[in-house]
């Protein structure tokens, strides 16, 4: 089975919602003309980094958000792995992944569960505790954020339930841009998934932002690169190609778990 993912990385416009979310319906209804099964979107796209604007610009508890994925999803008939928005709830600020059928049911939710110090999102941001494992498009997958690409045991904690497909929405600044495409081969080796990797373009005060999103098979070998252009690039993830990379090196039947501390 193929699934044909679009991976929609674009200039997030910094603390501009309104202006996101029509980028974002541009872009769903694009990847759905050409067949896309599933569009993946950036970390933090309604907002971007504009933190210390949370209070008047993050979605009150995800409404706004899931309502337009709810339309976007039924209109096009397309999966949507929603990047991550900054949400207000309970008086705390998530940054959160919405993931929706094409029906427009969620079928995912997650809260970024490592949060990175270095944008000053511990300052600002309630970190989530909870994995996002769900099917969409047929596959079993699931989801990160940005940052959590950093800690292989967490990825390895979601991933062991057998996920085809690992996503990871971010914002993710050129200057270390080498190590995030290293990051996503290990993860995609070690975890013997596909890796699908949205990051944004263009500038917000204090970062450039190059793109670079990638989908990676599980041998670790680049099937797209989205380059430095804001636009969608299509990769087509053939999930019969697991069972070739699982059977002879079985690595989830060969852990060790009572080792590891
Ligand atoms: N938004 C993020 O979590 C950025 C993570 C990052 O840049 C890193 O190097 O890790």
């Amino acid at each position: 089975m193929k699934i044909k993912v679009a991976l929609a990385q674009f200039n997030v416009q910094f603390a501009d919602p309104a202006a996101n979310r029509h980028r974002i319906a541009e872009l769903t209804a694009q990847a759905a003309m050409v067949g896309a099964d599933v569009v993946v979107f950036p970390e933090m796209w309604n907002t971007g980094y504009a933190l210390d604007q949370l209070d008047q610009l993050a979605d009150e508890d995800g409404k706004a958000t899931t309502e337009l994925f709810y339309r976007l999803a039924r209109e096009n008939q397309v999966g949507i792995v929603g990047g991550s928005v900054a949400v207000k709830e309970n008086g705390h600020f998530y940054n959160r992944t919405l993931v929706v059928d094409p029906l427009g049911q969620v079928v995912g939710q997650y809260d970024k569960v490592h949060l990175f110090r270095l944008m000053n999102e511990h300052r600002y941001l309630a970190a989530g505790d909870q994995e996002n494992y769900f099917r969409l498009a047929g596959a079993s997958s699931a989801s990160f954020i940005c940052y959590d690409l950093r800690f292989p045991e967490w990825v390895r904690t979601v991933a062991r339930h057998g996920a085809a497909v690992l996503y990871f929405p971010a914002e993710w600044p050129d200057v270390r841009i080498p190590q995030w495409e290293m990051l996503l081969k290990a993860r995609a080796i070690e975890n013997q998934a596909f890796v699908v990797a949205v990051n944004r373009v263009g500038d917000d005060p204090d970062n450039h932002f190059n793109g670079h999103s990638l989908a990676i098979d599980p041998l670790g070998r680049v099937i797209a690169d989205a380059g430095e252009e804001d636009g969608i690039t299509y990769a087509e993830l053939d999930l019969d190609q697991l069972a070739t990379v699982r059977g002879p090196i079985p690595v989830f039947a060969d852990r060790r778990p009572e080792l590891y501390k």
